[in-house]
């Protein structure tokens, strides 16, 4: 097998497998994560709106990196939980910490997004109606 080191520097091959194994964990994620569904149908939903409501382009980007990163963070989230999993079956309280810290940090940012989709869609919504 081929060192790291002996590797082309941009392989076509390399970067598809990075796609295939990237979409085969999203969709491991969408069929047994409730919540990484309900997100990811909450932004799909979201930024339907945004162009209904004719959104400028920077405030449609800056939805799109928080929908972005709640679902980022969800994978995370989901990756840690396996994690731990893998490692300890039983009831130990490091695992709740980490589960718990980390659900926290999904938490953190969804409430993050839902602050800035109010600020940007709220006004645009009374405007329209
Ligand atoms: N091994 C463990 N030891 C202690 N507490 C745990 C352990 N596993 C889970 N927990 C607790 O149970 C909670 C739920 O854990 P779980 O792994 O079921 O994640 P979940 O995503 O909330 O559930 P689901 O996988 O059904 O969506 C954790 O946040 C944690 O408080």
């Amino acid at each position: 097998m081929a060192s790291k080191n002996d590797r082309k520097f941009v392989s076509w091959r390399r970067l598809l497998k990075s796609f295939k194994y990237a979409s085969i964990g999203i969709g491991h994620t969408w069929r047994n994560e409730q919540n990484f569904r309900v997100h990811l149908i909450v932004a799909f939903l979201v930024l339907i709106l945004s162009q209904i409501l004719r959104v400028p382009l920077l405030e449609q980007a800056v939805l799109a990196i928080v929908i972005g990163g709640v679902l980022a963070l969800e994978l995370i989230n989901t990756a840690l939980e396996h994690t731990v999993d893998l490692i300890i079956e039983t009831y130990d309280e490091r695992a709740k910490i980490i589960k718990d810290a980390a659900a926290g940090a999904v938490f953190i940012f969804s409430l993050t997004a839902v602050i800035v989709g109010i600020v940007i869609l709220v006004p645009k919504m009374i405007a329209f109606f």
